[in-house]
């Protein structure tokens, strides 16, 4: 098998260059040098437009909220060839901040979020992302967090370090002509919906989403930087205020705030239409009153959305079940368990009863056998000797997506994914995992 190959004696044969990692932070209220070279190294990655000086700042300053660290990998010659990029550009970028993922009943679990991952076009197939991803990994498991998370530009790079598809998300459009017609018109018109300053979403923002991640099973931390794009306040190109972005607060019958949407025109001369910035809603309530309020919208046929849930109760709350459509499914995140007993253990269960794992993890992390016991929802979970019989052999990337139950054993048994050695074991398996919620994390990272 390609992943259980040992990388640290082909990195030995070439590999010229050195990891460094730091904090991100500004110095005196400026953007240090190694910082400015890595972000534009990040940009040439990702095809995105070098940050102004300006950009530039606020984004540091936003990570270092976040607790943000970077890693470059460096070429060790001490000069470049003359006229390229000199040698205090990182060749490769990669990145992590810490926060929480909930994974139901309100838990929230330590989880290490990677993003920002690049290597230079002149650098790349020369194993500098399996170097950061090995040596990173090894060190968020040192310290103790039980799982890494990420955002995958394409599908086919992180199976191998073990990552697995737990969530999805979906682009919808509705169509909302003449309002949209509830099942239960009360169920979406509980609390007041109100049309506020875009600016307020900046404010209003963090409050709003430790409100929606401490109740969304399947969200992860958000970052700082967010608050800004949420509400118009700037992004990567430019800080200027989005001038087209409106929002709407959503307030309980307490007053309090509990939700919001921003929005703006979607760009399409052939139609009227909007397009949700972000929509944050803590309560089932909030979430329908506000869409119940983007349907009033005057002059508008129809309201897009990138980032809905697989499964959805707008779609059931609307009488008119088929103006609500799909357009497309995608996987949003990416989950990688670094310790077995640790992320098993922290879940709550539906149902009791007891099974053995052999899980195969081609960077050793998760490896061995586990019985995993449950009774009245809560887990044990105990390493068994390796030479010990499972009932279900599985890799760390399946047992990840399993992990918050975005997917059955059995479906991925059915996929040729999971071998099952005593009958009925993929099916036990669903019992004890089976979700009461399909996840939905709303931040891509
Ligand atoms: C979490 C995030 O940040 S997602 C963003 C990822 N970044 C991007 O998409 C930006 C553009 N792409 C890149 O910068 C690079 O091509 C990267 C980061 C995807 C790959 O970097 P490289 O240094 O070339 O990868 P490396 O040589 O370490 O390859 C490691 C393994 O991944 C495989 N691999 C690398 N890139 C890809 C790819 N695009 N698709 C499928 N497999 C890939 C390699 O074949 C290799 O497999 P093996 O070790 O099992 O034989």
């Amino acid at each position: 098998m390609s992943q259980a190959r040992d990388t640290s004696t082909r990195q030995q044969r070439s590999f010229p260059y050195e990891l460094r990692s730091f904090p991100v932070r500004t110095v005196d209220g400026e953007v240090p040098g190694d910082i400015d070279h890595w972000m534009k190294a990040v940009s040439l990655g990702f095809y995105g437009n070098a940050p102004t000086p300006e950009i530039a700042r606020r984004l540091v300053e936003s990570q270092e909220v976040d607790g943000r660290v970077v890693t470059g990998a460096y070429l060790s010659d001490t000069e470049a060839p003359v006229g390229a990029w000199g040698v205090e550009y990182p060749v490769a970028t990669y990145s992590y901040h810490r926060k929480t993922l909930n994974i139901g009943r309100g838990t929230l679990l330590p989880v290490h979020q990677i993003t920002a991952v690049t290597v230079r076009p002149s650098h790349r197939r020369r194993g500098l992302l399996r170097a950061m991803m090995s040596s990173d990994l090894a060190q968020a498991k040192a310290a103790g967090l039980p799982i890494a998370a990420l955002t995958a530009s394409e599908a086919t790079i992180y199976g191998r370090f073990g990552f697995g598809v737990a969530t999805h998300e979906c682009a919808i459009e509705v169509s909302v002509k003449g309002g949209i017609v509830f099942h239960n018109p009360a169920a979406a018109a509980r609390g007041t919906v109100e049309v506020a300053e875009a600016s307020t979403i900046l404010q209003q923002h963090n409050e709003v989403f430790a409100q929606v991640h401490a109740s969304r099973f399947g969200s992860i931390g958000r970052q700082d930087w967010y608050r800004f794009t949420a509400s118009g306040q700037g992004n990567f190109e430019s800080l200027d205020a989005v001038k087209n972005i409106r929002a709407a607060l959503h307030y309980n019958a307490a007053g309090v705030v509990d939700g919001y949407v921003s929005y703006k025109p979607v760009t399409d001369p052939n139609r009227s239409a909007i397009e949700i910035v972000d929509l944050l809603a803590a309560t089932e309530d909030a979430y329908l009153a506000l869409w119940n309020f983007l349907g009033s919208l005057d002059l508008i046929d129809a309201i897009t959305w990138a980032h809905a849930p697989e499964v959805d109760p707008l779609e059931w709350a609307m009488a008119a079940k088929r103006d609500y459509k799909r357009i497309r499914q995608e996987d949003l995140l990416w989950l990688r368990i670094l310790d077995v007993p640790a992320a098993l253990a922290a879940r709550h269960y539906e149902g009791d009863g007891e099974i053995t794992l052999h899980v195969g993890d081609p960077l050793g992390h998760a490896s061995g056998v586990f019985r995993l016991m449950v009774d009245g929802g809560s887990a044990k979970v105990t390493r068994l000797a390796d030479t010990v019989d499972a009932e279900l052999n599985l890799g760390v990337a399946e047992l990840s997506s399993l992990y918050l139950g975005g997917v059955s054993t059995q479906t991925l048994m059915a996929a040729g994914r999971v071998q099952e050695n005593v009958p009925e074991a993929a099916a036990r398996l669903d019992s004890l995992l089976r979700p009461t919620h399909s996840p939905h994390c709303l931040t891509h990272f």
